[in-house]
């Protein structure tokens, strides 16, 4: 059981009044994730996870979904004592061998001398252990550039680290570091991949689904909350997901004489209430996943149109992404199979046939003038949205909360 995890931050190591700040938000990250397997403590730039049962390699991989974390590698601590490191640098190659003494293997022995009061100096640890190894493995050649095997031995004041691998983490910043916004999370590709995203820079947020029944069906839900779910699985706070029914107001405009401007009234709309949403649940920022010239809805002159029925900041992390850029970072995160799934979304029920790619405002408004009930039923769906908390993956549906114009009941 003398195995411990390092792990190592990127980004966070070159924050300087923050730093300890974010360590401690990402010690607290990993703790909530693995608080029956680990106890955690803050080194320098390092988290060094101490075991309190056995684990194996595989009970690791969900730190492959805490962001902040730059690499984290299994290694085995001992004292400072040179034929001790000897004798376990050889059990770690034999160990990545894996019983294949045959091919013809390479491997190199990497030291970082951070305790400078060690006796010997790096270049000469590395030779001698790399001869000890090679006179008991002759099978083995010595690659300094590209080794099969890398053995990697960090001396540092309190002991000895010695492990043979590196397993990438997601990097980033910790998420609650980064304060917080509210995601209009539709069933479809994008806007889970702007939610991940800012989890990525360590902000803390929320959703906001439209539907639009009986026109979406269950199975849209499902998908949303499955969506979620995998969400959740990247953040340790739970994830709150508000699930707004948008039919009312989508008919208001549907029926318009001017109905090649219903994506944008729509949109609008639920920016409004996207808007309220983040005011009763304290959120900063809006957050989309509009990509510039993408669909009809999202040229610049329609973006503008849209951004103003909002006083608040939208930020949209893959404005200037490809599409087939996106699809990589939401097959990375694990989305992307739930996001083609064919449910119809609650917008797409709803396109006009020819949809205005450049709505000006002052048209918008005017429209807008005549239907001052949109407000009103914008309470109203608020009031009958449904909201579910979940937390790794887990949901459940909790209380829908009631407002009024300018306060919650
Ligand atoms: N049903 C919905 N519920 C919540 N937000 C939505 C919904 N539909 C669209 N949005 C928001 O508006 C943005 C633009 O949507 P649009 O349909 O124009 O583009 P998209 O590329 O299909 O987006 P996505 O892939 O995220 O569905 C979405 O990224 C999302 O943030």
């Amino acid at each position: 059981m003398n195995n411990i995890v390092i792990v190592r931050v990127d980004e966070i190591g070159l924050k300087s009044g923050n730093k300890m700040l974010f360590m401690k938000q990402l010690k607290n990250n990993i703790e909530s994730k693995f608080k029956d397997l680990f106890s955690c403590k803050i080194l320098g730039n390092r988290i060094y996870l101490f075991p309190k049962k056995t684990f194996n390699n595989r009970d690791l991989d969900n730190l492959g979904k805490i962001f902040g974390i730059s690499s984290y590698s299994v290694a085995k601590k001992i004292d400072k004592d040179f034929e001790k490191m000897e004798e376990e640098a050889y059990k770690l190659v034999i160990e990545a061998l894996n019983n294949d003494f045959d091919s013809c293997k390479s491997f190199r022995v990497s030291v970082n001398r951070a305790d400078k009061s060690f006796p010997m100096i790096s270049p000469e640890i590395a030779a001698r252990i790399g001869e000890y190894v090679l006179s008991n493995i002759p099978s083995l050649t010595v690659d300094l550039t590209q080794p099969d095997i890398n053995i990697e031995i960090d001396i540092r004041p309190e002991g000895v680290y010695l492990f043979k691998e590196r397993v990438r983490g997601p990097s980033g910043l910790p998420v609650g570091v980064s304060s917080t916004g509210t995601v209009l999370l539709s069933g479809g590709i994008d806007s889970p991949v702007a939610a991940l995203l800012m989890l990525r820079r360590g902000m803390v947020i929320n959703g906001v689904n439209f539907y639009s029944p009986p026109f979406t069906g269950p199975k849209s839900l499902d998908k949303i909350i499955k969506i979620s779910s995998i969400i959740s699985e990247y953040t340790p706070f739970p994830f709150h997901l508000y699930v707004v029914p948008l039919t009312k107001i989508q008919m208001l405009f549907k029926d318009l004489e001017e109905n090649q401007f219903s994506v944008v009234l729509q949109r609008r709309s639920m920016m409004r209430i996207a808007d309220k949403i983040s005011n009763l649940t304290g959120t900063k920022v809006l957050i989309t996943g509009e990509s510039l010239g993408q669909v009809a809805s999202q040229t610049v002159e329609n973006i503008l149109t849209i951004s103003e029925s909002t006083q608040k900041v939208i930020f949209r992390p893959l404005i200037g992404s490809t599409k087939n850029e996106t699809i990589e970072i939401s097959k990375k995160f694990g989305l992307y199979e739930t996001s083609i799934l064919p449910y119809e979304d609650s917008c797409s029920v709803f396109v006009p046939q020819n949809p205005a790619t450049k709505a000006q405002l002052r048209k918008i408004k005017q429209i807008e003038s005549y239907l001052p009930e949109v407000s009103v039923l914008e309470d109203e769906v608020i009031n009958e949205s449904k909201k579910y908390e979940i937390r790794d993956g887990k949901i459940e549906e909790i209380d829908v909360f009631k407002m009024v114009k300018g306060g919650i009941l």
